[in-house]
């Protein structure tokens, strides 16, 4: 069934279609409505920070099925800055993609920036790590930002708590981020464009339920899940999903921010998430590191200086399809910019194929099966 609810004369355009339960689990396969398409979910959203994914071209991005990618507010706000980009027509045009794109808020660089950095009722004031000047960000700038942007999927402006963090400060700093969502909402009148709130809470069951609460009520076309992956052991990562995921609606996308290796993802598609994004497939790939289903293929080993095999002999992947490992690690050997390419669009290609087959999976109602094979080969 489709759901597209509709807020006053602001279309949410992030609905969802097709929830499909299998098993005990929560996992399901869904279908996102945007102004650039229909996606399919689960889904991985490859990261391009800096308005491109790094080394691979949109055009790559498009053969490899990627079909949402990130951009980063903070980034793009403190270079090119956001106007420039929205006289050039958007980041759709500016970087020639015609898929969907979301941008972060900006909230997760801001904290991450450390004691450079100054929060209050009103935002987050802090050092540009381009330049050193002192910036400001706040519900509405970084809504006004993302507006520029022209994203299909914008986040609103939150504090992703450090980990670990004091219950106390973990409370005060997740009802802040509920107002300051409050304050996303209004200050985002762009048609054409969904808003998600981002859920936090520390490491607290009782902070993720009430932030999940709080902000369910704000009645969001879209939820993420914040405050993960930021270094706490991964059990107590799936507690935290174990609490929040029940409390938001079902017919609403939820998205796993900043998450990851295959493992997480397949934990967390039976938790009942849909989208992903992590930097770890490219950064990886960078430092000649290649994602395989039974773990990590250093590419860049000794061992491999004459293995005329490609990286994985059933992956249909640019790289798999021409290239021997031998061969991309006399390229990362020699510096060859080429070689990065090549482990960038395997990791890409494998994360992306991953979440299609888990998608397969949940439609013939044996993913849970699937996850027991997978985790059963794949070592960490
Ligand atoms: C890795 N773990 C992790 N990432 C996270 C990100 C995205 C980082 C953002 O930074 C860039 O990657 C480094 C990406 O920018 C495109 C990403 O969106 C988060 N963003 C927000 N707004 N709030 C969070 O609570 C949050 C938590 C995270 N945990
Ligand atoms: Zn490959």
């Amino acid at each position: 069934m489709l759901t597209c609810a509709f807020a006053g004369q602001k279309k949410v355009l992030a609905a969802y279609e097709e929830a499909v339960k299998c098993g005990y689990s929560g996992a399901r396969a869904g279908r996102l409505h945007t102004p650039h398409g229909v996606f399919d979910t689960p889904m991985f959203m490859p990261v391009g920070t800096q308005a491109t994914v790094k080394a691979v071209s949109p055009r790559e991005l498009k053969e490899m099925g990627a079909q949402i990618i990130l951009s980063n507010t903070y980034h793009l706000y403190l270079r090119p800055g956001t106007e420039l980009v929205a006289e050039a027509g958007g980041l759709h045009r500016f970087m020639d993609w015609d898929g969907g794109i979301l941008t972060d808020s900006g909230g997760f660089q801001v904290f991450s920036l450390g004691p450079l950095r100054k929060i209050t009722e009103e935002g987050a004031a802090f050092r540009s790590h381009i330049d050193g000047s002192t910036q400001f960000l706040s519900p509405e700038i970084a809504i006004k930002a993302q507006m520029n942007l022209g994203a299909d999927i914008i986040m609103a402006f939150d504090e992703c708590i450090p980990y670990p963090a004091e219950y106390q400060y973990a409370k005060l700093s997740t009802e802040r981020t509920t107002r300051w969502a409050e304050r996303s909402q209004k200050a985002h009148t762009r048609s054409g464009q969904a808003l998600f709130a981002i859920v936090q809470g520390g490491m607290y069951q009782d902070l993720r339920r009430v932030s999940a609460n709080d902000l369910v009520s704000l009645d969001f076309p879209g939820y993420g899940i914040g405050g993960l992956s930021v270094g706490e052991p991964k059990p107590v990562m799936y507690e935290m999903l174990e609490q929040t995921v029940p409390l938001l609606p079902e017919n609403k996308p939820r998205y796993l921010m900043g998450v990851g290796t295959p493992d997480c993802l397949v934990e967390a598609v039976r938790y009942g998430i849909d989208m992903f994004d992590c930097v770890f497939p490219t950064r990886v790939a960078r430092n000649g590191t290649a994602m395989t289903k039974s773990g990590r293929l250093v590419v860049k080993n000794a061992a491999y200086a004459k293995d005329f095999l490609p990286i994985d002999e059933n992956c249909g992947c640019y790289a798999c399809q021409n290239f021997s490992r031998a061969y991309i690690r006399h390229l990362l050997k020699a510096d060859e910019i080429f070689g990065l390419r090549l482990t960038t669009i395997h990791n890409l290609y494998f994360l992306l194929d991953f979440t299609k087959k888990m998608r397969q999976a949940i439609l013939e109602d044996r993913f849970l099966s699937f996850r027991e094979e997978f985790l059963a080969q794949y070592c960490k």
